[in-house]
């Protein structure tokens, strides 16, 4: 099994280049089944989900071929099969993207129940009943969903989504975009990801308005031509750059990036005393020699603070002065990971969905582990700022949705390493 060593307390400084988004590229993709002819998309990211979404389609007969490191070729023609049903699916939780872009091509979809990380119940009843809006019935059959339009086609509608869901937007997107007529979505998710999908489709010949907003409104088309297509840079990965700098007392400059998506987050980092400088597609923190302090969070979907970095920033709180209090409004279960930090000593206490941080004393070495991705993106942050080594296991679930975060921290001067452990595959595995 393989793990993270990290010798701490040093700060970090430099510039990290950011990759492209994971949670658009896990859109994109699966949003090529829908061309009628190939595409070419770049800034994808080199992460396990996307190898993951890549070999489900060659599964199912695309043709994926990586032209370099960022960039992928998929002819979607030789799909022959409205079925996802490898045990694949189950590794991720995008792979329910393969629903609505199954239906909107096939009219019909059988793919296995979605995997991804672990915050309690993660329901998709708002894609079902999107899916049914638009004509379709279900039935869930042997761990996968079995859905079929009723008239051969979908038809248009308007939905109203109960709940604000990236998931269920991005879904019914990809399956009205064929549909027959007018499709409404209204409550949408406006995720950053959520728009670069709908320009993607739009740069196929779709007919997507208002993503980025909280009505979508998808015209059905009949024709969509193969695009060469950059997927935007990774919002959550920046942020996690962003935090380690401010936890470590470091000064960082983020390159790649969409300083608009960052908002939320360099208006937290501002709060609690950091300089931030921000350029056209750049982002400088500076936290050399700063008396951080404190800061309430709550997590939001967008434009507000993202609950993807939430584990990031209540590890760099745990450094900064003060009693923070974090709500994670998004999703149930969201803090497993802290008794990971407690480990290190962290003084945090969870009362429900609020994390109370008692920052300002030094975080202690220990062997933890990733208990998700964002988590384990948590306990390489803790580890920086521990002074001694912290061994991290489990980092499979890092490598899920972060490209060379090796390199791009010890290109930041980090001192980490990734080491395989014989008796760590032996622990792991009992
Ligand atoms: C691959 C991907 O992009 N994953 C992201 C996506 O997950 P995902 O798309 O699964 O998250 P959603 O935005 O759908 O979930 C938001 C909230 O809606 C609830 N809900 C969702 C669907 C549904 O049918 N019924 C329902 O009740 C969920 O329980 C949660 O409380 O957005 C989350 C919120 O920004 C992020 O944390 C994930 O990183
Ligand atoms: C929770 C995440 O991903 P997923 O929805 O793919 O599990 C994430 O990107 O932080």
């Amino acid at each position: 099994m393989n793990k993270f060593v990290v010798n701490g307390g040093k700060p970090l400084n430099g510039e990290v280049t950011i990759s492209g988004a994971k949670n658009a590229a896990v859109a994109i993709i699966p949003g090529v089944i829908l061309c009628d002819e190939p595409c070419r998309i770049e800034n994808i990211p080199n992460i396990s989900d996307v190898a993951l979404i890549g070999t489900i389609l060659k599964e199912m007969g695309a043709i994926v071929k990586r032209v370099n490191k960022s960039t992928l070729d998929i002819d979607p023609r030789h799909i022959r099969t409205h079925e996802a049903t490898t045990d694949l699916v189950r590794g991720m939780r995008a792979s329910y993207y393969l629903l609505g872009a199954l239906l909107g091509r096939y009219g019909k979809a059988k793919v296995l129940l979605p995997g991804g990380c672990n915050f309690g119940v993660r329901p998709i009843d708002q894609h079902l009943k999107g899916f049914e809006a638009l004509g379709c019935d279900h039935e869930i059959l042997d761990g996968a969903i079995d859905i079929k339009c009723r008239e051969g086609k979908l038809k248009g509608n308007n939905i109203y989504l109960d709940v604000v869901s990236v998931g269920t937007t991005i879904n019914l997107m990809l399956a009205a975009v064929k549909a027959e007529g007018l499709t409404v979505i209204e409550n949408c998710a406006k995720e950053p990801h959520v728009v670069d999908l709908a320009n993607f489709l739009n740069s196929m010949g779709a007919d997507v308005r208002g993503a980025g907003t909280d009505v979508i409104k998808i015209r059905g088309v009949e024709y969509l031509h193969g695009v060469t297509y950059s997927i935007i840079p990774d919002q959550i990965e920046a942020g996690t750059y962003m935090a380690a700098a401010a936890a470590t007392r470091g000064r960082v400059t983020v390159k790649n990036i969409t300083p608009k998506h960052l908002d939320s987050i360099t208006a937290k980092l501002r709060e609690i005393g950091c300089d931030i400088e921000e350029f056209d597609e750049a982002v400088t923190v500076d936290a050399r020699g700063k008396n951080l302090t404190r800061c309430n969070i709550k997590t939001m979907p967008h434009p507000g603070f993202p609950t993807d970095c939430q584990p990031q920033f209540v590890a760099m709180l745990t450094s900064c002065n003060g009693t923070s209090i974090i709500n994670e409004n998004v999703w149930d279960n969201r803090y497993q990971y802290i008794s990971e930090l407690q480990r290190m000593d962290a003084k945090i206490s969870v009362e429900g969905r609020l994390a109370i941080i008692e920052g300002g004393t030094p975080l202690k070495p220990a062997q933890v582990k990733a208990t998700d991705l964002r988590a384990g993106a948590a306990m390489i942050i803790a580890a920086l700022t521990a002074d001694g080594t912290t061994v991290i296991s489990n980092i499979h679930f890092i490598e899920r949705g972060y490209e060379e975060v090796v390199e791009k921290f010890q290109q930041l001067g980090a001192d980490i390493k990734k080491v395989y452990d014989p008796e760590g595959e032996l622990a792991e595995s009992v």
